[in-house]
């Protein structure tokens, strides 16, 4: 069922020319959903984005929010409000100027805009700065400020470009929990651009992972995680193997995979690095091939290698049962844990 919020793309196309950004996408994103668009880069989520934002043109398609066509509307008429990556503030204007600008623009009388933008200041916890520029706030407060301008269209939806790559990682994960808050506070839909699984894993309702313009899957962070649909997929949200058996390639987590003594005749990997992270041990393991002359070759970083893979062991159970560097083992997984991977 449409609700008055829904936002809809139909076979969005974004083609530049030289390059296909967007090859034909549909996606549904319900009210008051946190969606991230996740992909490495190239993928085409800003363009996605820029689109939903009427900032770019689609070559075909549409974008529908509440049941209303809005791909050729202006960026004001939409119902959307975009925050940009540098959250391009006025240099000159005060933090309360630029909070209300927008309002400005309409001629909303002086003390009306400048009384609705104390209180989208107050929201964010900004209200102390409202008087100065923005050359003398840190980058999380920018962004604050960012949110207040953009929450002062009164959007449905809010659209976040790359909000948080800016930031140091401390403040990263402390925005990433201000995010997250004030999704809960304003229940509008949020659509958040990242490249960083972590990010999208932390924030989302809805994960799209995209890929060369295409979606390669949309789900929940959980089911995203837990049945990776490609091999694409299953390497960008990390933390898994893949290995080719006679039924095809599957995906099994790291931390599922167990490793034995092998029985006489079973295939085989070496152990080629034990890492103890506290309460986990990573078993790194490659293929008996990849073996060199002089031992195992542990040191090449290359973690999308097809003949290495990485067990993720319970510090108890290595430690009663340790493996060595160089020891023959057998990867084995239990069925339900083994994800089919489409080619
Ligand atoms: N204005 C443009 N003109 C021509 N090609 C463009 C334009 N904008 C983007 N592209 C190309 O379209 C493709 C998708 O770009 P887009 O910015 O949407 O990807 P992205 O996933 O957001 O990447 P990033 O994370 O690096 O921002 C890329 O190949 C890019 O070079």
């Amino acid at each position: 069922m449409t609700t008055r919020t829904d936002l809809e793309l139909i076979h969005l196309v974004k083609d530049y020319g030289q390059s296909l950004a967007v090859a034909g996408i549909d996606l549904k994103i319900a009210a008051g959903s946190y969606c991230c668009l996740l992909g490495p880069s190239g993928c085409g989520k800003t363009s996605t984005l820029r689109m939903i934002a009427g900032h770019e043109e689609p070559t075909e398609g549409s974008v529908v929010l509440g049941g209303r066509e809005i791909t050729h509307l202006s960026p004001a008429e939409r119902g959307t409000a975009m925050m940009f990556q540098s959250y391009a503030l006025f240099p000159h204007l005060s933090v309360l100027d630029n909070v209300a600008f927008s309002e400005r623009m309409k001629g909303r009388p002086r003390a009306e805009r400048e009384a609705r933008a104390a209180e989208l200041l107050r929201l964010v916890h900004m209200e102390a700065y409202a008087q100065r520029l923005p050359a003398a706030l840190s980058g999380g407060q920018q962004q604050r400020v960012a949110l207040a301008r953009a929450l002062m269209l009164k959007p449905q939806v809010l659209l976040l470009d790359e909000p948080l790559s800016a930031l140091d990682p401390f403040l990263r994960v402390k925005m990433r929990a201000e995010l997250k808050r004030w999704h809960r506070e304003l229940g509008m839909s949020f659509v958040h651009v990242t490249h960083s699984q972590e990010e999208a894993m932390a924030l989302a309702d809805l994960v799209v992972v995209m890929n060369q313009g295409r979606i390669e899957q949309a789900g929940s962070a959980r089911d995203v995680f837990e049945r990776p649909r490609t091999e694409f997929v299953a390497r960008f949200i990390g933390a898994h193997n893949i290995i080719e058996t006679p039924a095809g390639k599957v995906a099994v987590r790291c931390d599922r995979l167990n490793l034995v003594v092998p029985d006489v005749g079973e295939p085989a990997v070496t152990v080629a690095a034990i890492e103890y992270q506290g309460a986990q041990v990573q078993v790194h393991l490659v293929a008996e091939a990849a073996r060199t002359p002089n031992g195992p070759d542990s040191d090449d970083p290359d973690r999308d290698d097809p003949s290495r893979w990485v067990a993720v062991l319970g510090d108890t159970a290595f430690h009663a049962a340790p493996f060595e560097p160089g020891q023959r083992v057998a990867m084995r997984w239990w069925a339900q844990d083994a994800h089919g991977l489409m080619a």
